[in-house]
């Protein structure tokens, strides 16, 4: 596969989405370029114009192609100029996927609960902590910072998440996913909205007591750099912080499924079933 050297035709380029998160203005572009020699279409993003550091200095457009993973490319900043164009957003490739959110404070069963809704549901399970944690590993230029946020209970800055996870639902043949501890924050529900147009079908809030969370999350034994009771008691103080007007805004949508979590996880189970259920005959 050859690229159109580096740059690509103004007039291919289409604005999918724009906006604020974080007073950071934010713009999606899809370019589509048809490689003759290849005869293969290639679709990529533009982020722009860079209005955070990382974004100042990196313009950067994700390909994706049936061959390979997404891979960075170089892209001039003058086609930031393009007007919003709802129309095109509306053909956003990943708007068709299907998304339940899975929310609830560290410990009250997300994870536990997502894996049972895979085996019986057929969604893929992605849990943002998980992919911050293979970041980390990966040895990421971001892994030192995800680090400490992490170890400080503190909430990653959004398009770091955002863009792990629209990688990781590129990456897969599903198009039902559970995203689990996401969104956090007012921050990361709107960037992922802008960013990826998908709206969630309705969001799982497994309530549970701090005593049974902070029992859970010390028994939990995984190595967590954050399952220790100063970083819990910090994680708790932003869930009810950061994430209850996420809650919030769902609930006022109608799209809030409370689950009491704090029963044995077959139990749980029982009450979650039914919400499945009956997304899958509407599907
Ligand atoms: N209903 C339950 N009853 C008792 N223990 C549970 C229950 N659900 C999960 N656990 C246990 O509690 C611990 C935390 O569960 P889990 O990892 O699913 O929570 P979580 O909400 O995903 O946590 P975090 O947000 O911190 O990642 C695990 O050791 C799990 O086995
Ligand atoms: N949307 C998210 C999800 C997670 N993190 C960070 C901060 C959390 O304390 C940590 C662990 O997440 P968990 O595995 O408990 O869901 O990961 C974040 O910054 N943003």
């Amino acid at each position: 596969m050859s690229f159109p050297g580096s740059w690509i035709p103004r007039r291919l380029l289409r604005v999918l989405a724009s906006g604020t998160t974080d007073g950071s203005f934010l713009q999606i572009v899809r370019a589509n370029y048809r490689d003759k020699a290849a005869s293969q279409s290639l679709t990529c993003y533009l982020r722009t114009p860079f209005a955070t550091q990382f974004l100042r200095e990196r313009s950067w457009v994700s390909f994706r192609t049936p061959e390979s993973d997404s891979l960075l490319y170089q892209f001039p900043k003058y086609v930031s100029t393009e007007v919003e164009n709802s129309e095109a957003r509306d053909q956003h490739p990943m708007k068709a996927a299907k998304v339940v959110f899975v929310l609830g404070g560290p410990g009250s069963g997300k994870g536990t609960q997502c894996a049972l809704i895979v085996e019986h549901f057929g969604f893929t399970h992605l849990s943002a902590g998980d992919l911050l944690r293979a970041e980390i590993k990966s040895g990421s230029q971001n892994g030192a910072m995800i680090q400490s946020m992490i170890k400080e209970g503190k909430i990653v800055p959004s398009e770091v998440t955002v863009k792990l996870l629209q990688k990781a639902m590129l990456s897969s043949d599903n198009d039902k996913f559970l995203i689990d501890g996401f969104p956090r924050n007012e921050e990361n529900r709107s960037a992922f909205e802008l960013i990826t147009g998908i709206r969630p079908e309705f969001i799982l809030f497994f309530e549970c007591s701090e005593k049974e969370m902070e029992k859970r999350v010390l028994g939990r034994n995984e190595g967590r750099i954050d399952d220790n009771i100063e970083t819990i008691k910090k994680r708790f103080k932003v869930f009810i912080d950061s994430g209850l007007p996420v809650l919030k805004h769902y609930d006022s949508l109608g799209k809030l499924r409370k689950i009491n979590g704090d029963r044995m996880k077959e139990e749980v189970f029982e009450s979650v079933r039914p919400l499945f259920t009956a997304f899958a005959k509407k599907d």
